[in-house]
């Protein structure tokens, strides 16, 4: 439907509501908005299926696999003696990797809108102040950010939408380029040009010691090249300190050169795609040095995308997180006293940066929506038990109109070797919020499982247990595999189950989850 007559809305196309940015994050919430009958714009400027699909988990994921597989050979008898010297063929695994990408072509994402009913807007979105969207037509060429993957559009001049509803926000993140000298000029890889490269380069230089430095460390090591990474300090600083000593000694077992203590003062590169010199204080000996590869991968975290998606236009500060509350509704928007129009969900809240954390959101933020301006009654509607929360109402912890596990149980796997994986708090964090805690660790090595997996299985495994309420508040698993062991613990933390009742989940022997067994042993019960 097309409006007319409504101030500052002349010709805008009419949704119940429109989400802009098409990532994991966006598609459910979009698809959930839908459900009760609302009519659902997508607004994707790039490639419908976002980061994740084709420049992040996936692209990244089959990267690691190989190795993986050949490092969990040679741990077997019968295989091992096979397996030596054996080193991953780059070729078939860049060609894996462009087939799990699709070849970056987002047809199987747009063919999954259209059969869920959402209506695709192709183009960069912005706010352009209450309930409207204007979008750039994706064949801008003054717009960089429009023009991969993206067909042409019809439209010369911004469209403009107007939400009856509600907008959602799920823009992502962009990388951040810290401010060092020549670091600009000298074309940095980032994130995108790691993930989707379509040659190994001889040397590599990583720069950050955080998840995308760690995998893609692991990843381009796999794949032959010398990798040297320099970090600011201990690696994955945001898990337990013992997880990144394991990823740290894991990548010096395959032959990565490891620097903490890293201050980068300046970056050259001569020639366009010739050698690129890294220059940085600290690192071990303390004088600094210099290193000097083919390639330079700058990780060193990322941003929410708000800079250009009009935040301004409803009194928010470009470059920031959008700050959302519990039901992913957008906090400080104007005007302040109407039933809330503005949510956000994914990277750009600024609350993880995981795909499954987001999603969780755009789950949440759909069914708000839906709940709150849809049919509930209409056939197929989801049934609900819980009420939606009146506008500006806290939602009932755990509801379905609740992001509860971002705070409580967010979770995170990082698909270095060995893995690590957490849930909820680690135990600094349950310090930092006045937890009285007892942790208690155990070795995956020592477990029946861990034996029957590999010769020298090793890996490590920590609850952080809340002692007043005798309930398991985070959890961590490092070793092989370990993304795998963790969904027992999300769902412990979740159910905060006593530990005398989780004692009566009795795990299978002989799986490395009999670890469970043992820290309720080391517990004292
Ligand atoms: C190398 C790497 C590996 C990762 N691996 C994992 C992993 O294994 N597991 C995991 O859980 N997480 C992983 N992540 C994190 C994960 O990619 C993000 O958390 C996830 O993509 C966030 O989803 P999102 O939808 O919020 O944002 P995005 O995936 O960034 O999607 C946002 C979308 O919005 C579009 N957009 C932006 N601005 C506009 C605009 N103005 N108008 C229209 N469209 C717009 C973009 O084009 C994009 O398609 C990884 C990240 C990186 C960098
Ligand atoms: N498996 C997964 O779930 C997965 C994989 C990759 C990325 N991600 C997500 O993507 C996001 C971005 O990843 P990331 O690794 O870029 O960010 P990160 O926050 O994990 O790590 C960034 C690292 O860079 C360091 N750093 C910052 N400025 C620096 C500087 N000037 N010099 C040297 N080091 C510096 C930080 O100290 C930190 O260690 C993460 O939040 C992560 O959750 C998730």
């Amino acid at each position: 439907m097309t409006v007319t007559g409504a101030s500052g809305t002349e010709g805008a196309d009419e949704f119940d509501v429109i989400v802009v940015g098409g990532g994991p994050v966006g598609e459910n919430a979009a698809d959930r908005a839908s459900r009760t009958g609302l009519t659902v714009a997508l607004v994707e400027a790039e490639l419908v299926g976002g980061e994740c699909s084709y420049w992040a988990c996936i692209p990244s994921k089959t990267l690691l696999r190989p190795g993986a597989a050949l490092a969990a050979a040679a741990a077997v008898p019968g295989l091992s003696a096979q397996v030596e010297g054996l080193a991953v063929d780059p070729g078939p695994v860049l060609a894996w990797r462009d087939r799990m990408t699709s070849g970056w072509d987002d047809a199987g994402q747009v063919g999954w809108l259209d059969s869920v009913g959402v209506t695709l807007v192709r183009g960069h979105g912005r706010l352009a102040g209450e309930r409207l969207v204007e979008v750039d037509p994706p064949d801008d060429p003054s717009r960089d950010d429009t023009a991969a993957g993206a067909p042409g559009s019809d439209h010369a001049a911004p469209r403009r939408l107007r939400a009856r509803h509600a907008v959602v926000v799920a823009t992502g993140s962009v990388p951040a380029q810290p401010d060092v000298p020549g670091l600009a000029g000298a074309l940095p890889w980032s994130s995108r040009e790691a993930t989707s490269a379509s040659a190994v380069p001889e040397s590599l230089v990583v720069l950050g010691g955080g998840v995308v430095g760690s995998e893609m460390a692991t990843a381009y090591a796999d794949l032959g090249s010398h990798v040297t990474l320099l970090a600011r300090h201990g690696l994955l600083s945001g898990a337990e300190d013992f997880a990144g000593e394991a990823v740290e000694a894991g990548l010096r077992t395959i032959g990565v050169d490891v620097l903490t203590g890293v201050s980068v003062r300046a970056v050259e590169r001569p020639e366009p795609g010739g050698p690129v010199t890294v220059r940085f204080d600290g690192g071990g000996s303390g004088d600094g040095g210099a290193v000097t590869a083919a390639e330079l991968l700058v990780a060193t975290g990322r941003v929410a995308r708000t800079a250009d998606v009009g935040v301004e236009t409803v009194g928010l500060e470009p470059g920031r997180p959008l700050a959302v509350d519990d039901t992913m509704a957008v906090v400080g928007v104007e005007p302040g006293d109407r039933a809330p129009w503005l949510y956000a969900c994914g990277d750009v809240t600024g609350r993880h940066q995981t795909t499954h954390q987001g999603k969780y959101q755009g789950r949440v933020v759909g069914d708000v929506i839906a709940a709150r301006f849809g049919d509930a009654r209409r056939e197929g509607a989801p049934t609900r038990d819980d009420a939606v929360p009146a506008p500006g109402a806290e939602p009932r912890r755990w509801s379905r109109y609740a992001a509860s596990a971002d705070d409580a149980a967010a979770s995170q796997v990082v698909f270095t070797r060995p893995q690590v994986a957490w849930v909820g708090l680690t135990e600094r964090a349950a310090a930092a919020r006045g937890l009285d805690v007892r942790t208690v660790r155990y070795e995956l090595g020592d477990v029946s499982g861990g034996s029957v997996t590999a010769v020298g299985y090793r890996g490590t495994g920590q609850l952080v247990v809340d002692t007043r309420r005798r309930v398991v508040v985070g959890a961590t698993f490092v070793g092989p595999d370990a993304g795998e062991l963790l969904h027992a613990a999300t769902i412990a933390v979740v159910g905060e189950v006593p530990l005398d009742r989780l004692w009566h989940a009795v795990p299978a022997y002989p799986t490395v989850s009999e670890v469970w067994l043992r820290f309720l042993e080391a517990y004292g019960l």
